[in-house]
């Protein structure tokens, strides 16, 4: 079987360290190369040698163009802006594009979508098998339950997250609008401060703590008079992220276009 070729974006990052290891670990893929910001002092040398090792031949650089177009895959958890800035490359390379980057707006998913017609992505707020179950167990909770029971979804992440809420949060959130049958924009409450007033019956709520070293936590939680259901998942290592972007770029190997997400790489739709 030939091994497949990855290119991992922002990969002195939290995720790109993780990436880089279980790529260069895995006997099915290799790392063509890693790419970094313009200007990072990473840029221009070898991984190996940036990680404190023997040089190990991966080129280390900020201009994309050339390891893009000699890879198979781009693995990119990085910022919104570098996100969109990719598309354009994976298309004409005909990479598959994996996408973990969450903060994405509105504007930036149209971008990534209109791509989506020459390239494979695959894109998820939270790539964990966990979290990806869960959504589906969020949603039929939802639709079991009517709006006497409120929707409430607190996340807990590190001091260094830049985007609330949560791409997960997000995703937890569109799976309870789902299985309630309302858009969530038109019924999302974001951080509630000051003088609110009562809550908004079927609003879905969302809050966000921020502190720490905390890798990932999501509560759902249905609070009716007299009960209260809370669904829970914690990450606990960051690697169940990283095995299943690894798992959405060997997936998409010889899928043609589409937009695609965790749902369809993990046999969940
Ligand atoms: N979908 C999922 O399962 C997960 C998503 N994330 C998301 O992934 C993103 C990154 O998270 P972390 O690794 O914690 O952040 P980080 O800040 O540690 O890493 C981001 C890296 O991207 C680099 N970068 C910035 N601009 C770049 C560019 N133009 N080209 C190449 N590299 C560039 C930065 O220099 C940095 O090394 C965030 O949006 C986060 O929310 C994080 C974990 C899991
Ligand atoms: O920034 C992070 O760290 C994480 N981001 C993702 C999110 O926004 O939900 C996934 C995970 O929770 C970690």
């Amino acid at each position: 079987m030939s091994s497949t070729g990855i290119v991992v974006m922002g990969g002195s990052g939290r995720m790109g360290r993780m990436l880089c290891q279980l790529i260069q670990e895995n006997d099915a893929t290799h790392l063509v190369g890693v790419t970094e910001a313009p200007g990072h002092p990473w840029a221009g040398r070898d991984l190996g040698e940036v990680t404190g090792g023997a040089a190990n031949g991966v080129p280390v650089t900020d201009d994309p163009i050339e390891v893009v177009s000699r890879a198979q895959a781009v693995i990119d958890f990085t910022t919104p802006a570098a996100t969109v800035a990719m598309t354009e490359l994976t298309a004409q390379a005909r990479a598959v594009h994996v996408i973990g980057t969450t903060g994405l707006t509105p504007e930036d998913i149209a971008v990534i979508d209109r791509a989506a017609f020459h390239a494979t992505v695959v894109r998820a707020g939270n790539m964990s098998l966990g979290v990806n179950l869960l959504t589906q167990i969020v949603a039929q909770v939802a639709g079991a339950l009517d709006a006497d029971y409120d929707i409430e979804i607190v996340e807990a992440h590190h001091r260094h997250k830049v985007d609330a809420p949560s791409g997960t949060a997000l995703m937890l959130g569109e799976a309870a609008a789902q299985g309630r049958g309302v858009e969530l924009d038109a019924v999302a409450d974001r951080g509630r401060d000051g003088m609110t007033g009562a809550r908004t019956r079927g609003a879905i709520g969302f809050h966000a703590i921020r502190g720490g070293d905390v890798i990932g936590e999501h509560d759902v939680i249905f609070a009716a008079d007299g009960e209260r259901i809370t669904l829970r998942h914690q990450a606990t290592d960051r690697s169940v992220f990283a095995r299943g972007a690894l798992k959405a770029a060997l997936w998409g190997q010889g899928k043609g276009p589409g937009a695609f997400d965790m749902l369809d790489v993990l046999g969940l739709k």
